[in-house]
């Protein structure tokens, strides 16, 4: 029998420990399918800082969530051990070792992982992690930004550059590697050809209304197939008016609802892990973000119970 949250029946929610959904500590089961697990840096940042405080607020806004997912019609807490796994600690005045940190942290976890940012910076790692276990991965990021520039300031580890340095790295296969949600304002054309060439196909967040949820879905599927599948989603990909609590916020994104139908849209398929990153509540209002990046991730830890483990 799974160890599932805390039951909001008897214990009030507003009451006890923020662990994400109640679950219980990694440390209380000594085992998991799946783990969520916290990433609390951001010292890759561009413009806002702040999503340091993310893991902590997920876990907060995550207080409500329930055990059986009616669109998926699965009891993920049921179906496998699901746990929070805390905090990887990484070191705010260094980022190339917190990088190392959070590939070492990941790689210590024993489980599917659905890590909460944290900038996007932490991705890089997570990517690394990934690899080791699969090989190369297919990538669905989902964000405003392509993450793919070059440097900022010469630095080559920022929130702006994760995937460009997972490609180099050779981490991603480079079949199968899709932004969706991409709007807003680049430096040059030149952003655009020289994502292309890394080998990413782009949704844009028109695309998302222009061609509708459901087409852009059979799209996806098409291109992942059954390779190994990570799932990136910087919060910002969001309109501001459905997340406004994040660093670098664009107009003109995707309603929570259409990113959740989409995420949905994967079930079936090889997801390996996720994560849910540039969630900044300081300029939060009412929880808006933090509560729609719980779902996310209640969401992508739902698509992962639905997979078979051993
Ligand atoms: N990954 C996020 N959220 N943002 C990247 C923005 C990079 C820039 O400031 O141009
Ligand atoms: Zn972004
Ligand atoms: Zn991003």
């Amino acid at each position: 029998m799974n160890k599932g949250p805390v039951d909001s029946a008897r214990v009030p929610r507003f009451a006890g420990p923020a662990t994400f959904a109640r679950l219980p500590r990694l440390d209380e089961v000594g085992r998991a399918d799946v783990a969520v697990v916290g990433v609390p840096f951001d010292s890759g940042v561009s413009y806002r800082p702040g999503a340091r405080f993310g893991p902590a607020a997920v876990r907060e806004a995550s207080r409500l969530l329930r055990p059986y997912h009616p669109a998926l019609d699965v009891s993920p807490f049921e179906r496998v051990q699901v746990v929070d796994a805390g905090d990887i600690v990484a070191n705010p005045y260094h980022i190339e070792e917190a990088i190392e940190s959070v590939e070492a942290g990941a790689a210590a976890l024993d489980a599917r992982l659905v890590t909460i940012g944290g900038d996007h910076t932490i991705a890089l790692p997570l990517l690394r992690d990934a690899a080791r276990r699969h090989g190369p991965v297919a990538l669905l990021h989902f964000d405003a930004h392509l993450d793919t520039w070059d440097t900022y300031f010469g630095a080559e580890y920022t929130h702006g550059t994760p995937f460009r340095r997972a490609v180099e790295e050779g981490l991603l296969d480079t079949e199968a590697l899709s932004h969706v949600g991409i709007r807003g304002p680049l430096y040059g054309k030149k952003d655009l050809d020289e994502d292309r060439r890394l080998g990413f196909g782009i949704v844009t967040a028109a695309d998302v209304l222009r061609r509708g949820v459901d087409e852009v879905v059979d799209a996806l599927r098409q291109r992942i197939g059954d390779r190994p599948l990570y799932v990136s989603v910087d919060i910002d990909v969001l309109d501001p008016a459905h997340a406004p609590g994040t660093g670098t916020p664009e107009a003109g994104g995707l309603t929570s609802r259409e990113l959740l139908e989409i995420l949905r849209g994967l079930a079936g398929g090889n997801l390996i892990g996720a994560d849910v990153v540039e969630v900044a509540p300081a300029y939060d209002h009412a929880e808006i973000t933090s509560v729609a990046a719980s779902h996310v991730a209640y969401d992508l830890v739902s698509l992962l119970a639905l997979q078979e483990y051993k």
